[in-house]
């Protein structure tokens, strides 16, 4: 960490502080030649190097730029602040590590220019940004919300699966999930913004433009509601500054008091997540001792006390355990498993290791394990909350989150092809032994914002003490031409393979594979919204479908094909 007599991370902490008078309170504890002394209030190191800027509510001001300088930050937690100027274009050779960006409330102007294709949060609202989302390139983020700035044009498609409320209150966006956009212009390159071409006009600024309005300027960038809203919304900061300014000198006060480092005071629990995954690689395993929370790429905001603290609600009870959907401080959400005590007793380290091989799984198509807890009998899984439900949920008629959900064909194939890619890529993970599922079933194939079919809790049921596989489901899921199929291979068994009935046996890939195509023969031949009129093609790859599924249920494991030649089976009709 220490390159030319410095630490590497010094110069960029110190040009942030540079920009803040003396006397912000958290800054006052930067001193010295080593910013991971432990002494530094509000930084977070893991291995020698700083991962984590947590500064919410410190009265900074000045430019964030420096603290995007650091290679190795994985959270920058900069919410509720005065700072401003632009955020640097960033990507994967500027900020390899980020996964966490939070600096919402703040004034931070400039245009969005993201690359990030590992980042998971990305809160950015109440600011001054402008420009288009065009930039924004952010293929796994989860958490997203860009509301209350200045952006304009239209929302790019691998964004639309967000709640309106994560764009809502800017000048002028426009199409899923907010109006859709009535006029195409090219938008005027604005040099600060990367705006790009091509976007779009809300309807307001529409029907400001057609009536002729004298406010409708000549390149229909700003329409007179938005410079109203930008007006409106400096004094608003305004007053909102000075009201800010006012808590958090209090806050500051009594923060100081509560966090100030000692020798014995042990660690604010915020850095536990940093010091624990450095614990895990270099092989100790104290972390069980600690009763911590383990926490995994992507997690590393997650503390176990705001867990414990947060609002929940049950999603739903299985035999493994209960599930929560946990509302945190911030508004991060997060579903939260709770395992049986009666079916997952005592500690095992083959558990713990599981456990943290599954943390390492990162497919776009597998929900995320963010972090676990194992201590005092109680075992929490903590994962990516996904908001539209499960495929249990659309085969039996409800999309999840409130809304209907269509099972059209398309929507059936995106499903099934999403959910075999997501088997695919644990059965080839780099692991040994091979990793199983061992529960593929509807109701773990989850639906992320973007309705793509994500594939949860993988090998949990082999560690439990006597759980049967899946239990059957109602059989009129099977309806029509696959009813056949699977009644003359030895009546209903539910999704689990026949050769797992026996006692003392164990899930395997083939396994996996067999459940994959009971759930295939049932979302192929499930109701969907298209029944009463096929659209073109379907019947043909309907019945493709069905001998894939066919072929995965074959009796004999051996005689199975594997996930990837699944893949390329299904690929044909995609
Ligand atoms: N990450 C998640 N995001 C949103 N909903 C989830 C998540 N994980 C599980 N759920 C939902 O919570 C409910 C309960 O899930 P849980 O996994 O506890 O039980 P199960 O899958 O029905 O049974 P099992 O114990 O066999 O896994 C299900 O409806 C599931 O769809």
């Amino acid at each position: 960490e220490v390159a030319n007599g410095g630490h590497r991370d010094l110069p960029f902490l110190l040009s942030f502080k540079a920009y803040n008078p003396s006397n912000v309170t958290a800054l006052e504890t930067w001193v010295g030649p080593d910013p991971c002394s432990g002494s530094w209030l509000g930084v977070r190191c893991s291995r020698g190097r700083v991962a984590g800027v947590f500064l919410d509510d410190a009265s900074l001001v000045g430019s964030v730029a420096p603290l995007l300088g650091l290679t190795q930050i994985r959270v920058l937690a900069v919410r509720r602040n005065s700072l401003s100027g632009p955020l640097p274009p960033l990507d994967n050779s500027t900020s390899p590590r980020l996964r966490h960006l939070l600096v919402s409330h703040n004034n931070l102007s400039g245009g969005l220019n993201l690359s990030l294709p590992s980042l998971v949060t990305l809160r950015a609202e109440q600011n001054g940004f402008h420009g288009g989302l065009l930039a924004l390139r952010l293929s796994m983020v989860k958490r997203f919300n860009v509301s209350s700035n200045e952006l304009v044009g239209e929302i790019p498609s691998s964004l639309s699966g967000f709640p309106s409320s994560s764009f809502g209150s800017n000048v002028d966006l426009c199409g899923k999930p907010l109006p859709r956009c009535m006029h195409a212009y090219n938008a005027v390159e604005d040099g600060a913004s990367n705006a790009t071409t091509g976007v779009a006009q809300s309807p307001t600024a529409a029907t400001n433009t057609a009536s002729g309005s004298p406010s409708s300027s000549s390149n229909g960038r700003f329409s007179q509601l938005g410079l109203t809203a930008l007006v409106a919304t400096g004094i608003g900061n305004a007053v909102l500054i000075a009201i800010s300014l006012a808590i958090s000198v209090a806050m500051f006060i009594y923060m100081r008091r509560k966090l100030r480092p000692s020798k014995d005071d042990s660690k604010s629990s915020a850095a536990l997540c940093f010091e624990e995954e450095d614990k895990i690689r270099s092989g100790e395993d104290k972390c069980q001792k600690s009763g911590a929370l383990v926490c995994f790429d992507g997690g590393e905001e997650l503390r176990l006390e705001s867990l414990l603290k947060a609002s929940a609600e049950v999603l739903g009870k299985g035999v493994s355990g209960s599930t929560y959907k946990a509302v945190l401080e911030d508004g991060i959400v997060a579903a939260v498993k709770r395992l049986s005590a009666l079916q997952f007793p005592g500690r095992s380290k083959a558990f713990d290791r599981h456990m943290r091989l599954v943390g390492r799984l990162r497919h776009r198509h597998v929900v995320s394990l963010r972090g676990y807890c194992n201590s005092n009998g109680e075992r929490l899984l903590v994962y990516d909350y996904l908001p539209n439900g499960s495929l249990q949920s659309l085969l039996q008629g409800n999309g999840g989150g409130g809304r209907t959900r269509s099972l059209d064909w398309a929507t059936k194939k995106g499903i099934l092809f999403g959910a075999a890619q997501g088997l695919n890529y644990i059965h080839t993970f780099p692991a040994r032994p091979a990793l199983v599922h061992g529960n593929v079933k509807p109701s773990n194939i989850l639906l992320d914002e973007r309705g793509a079919a994500c594939v949860s809790e993988c090998g949990l049921m082999r560690y439990a003490a006597s759980i049967q596989q899946s239990a059957p489901q109602p059989p009129e899921l099977f309806l029509d031409r696959a009813t056949a199929a699977v009644s003359s291979r030895g009546g209903w068994r539910g999704y689990a393979a026949p050769e797992l009935t026996a006692s003392g046996a164990r899930a395997t890939q083939e396994s996996d594979v067999y459940s994959c195509g009971m759930v295939l023969l049932a979302v192929v031949t499930a109701k969907g919204a298209a029944d009463g009129g096929e659209e073109e093609g379907e019947g043909e790859e309907t019945m493709g479908m069905v001998k894939i599924g066919v072929l995965c249920t074959a009796e004999a494991p051996e005689e199975r094909p594997r996930m990837a030649q699944v893949l390329t089976m299904m690929s044909e009709f995609m």
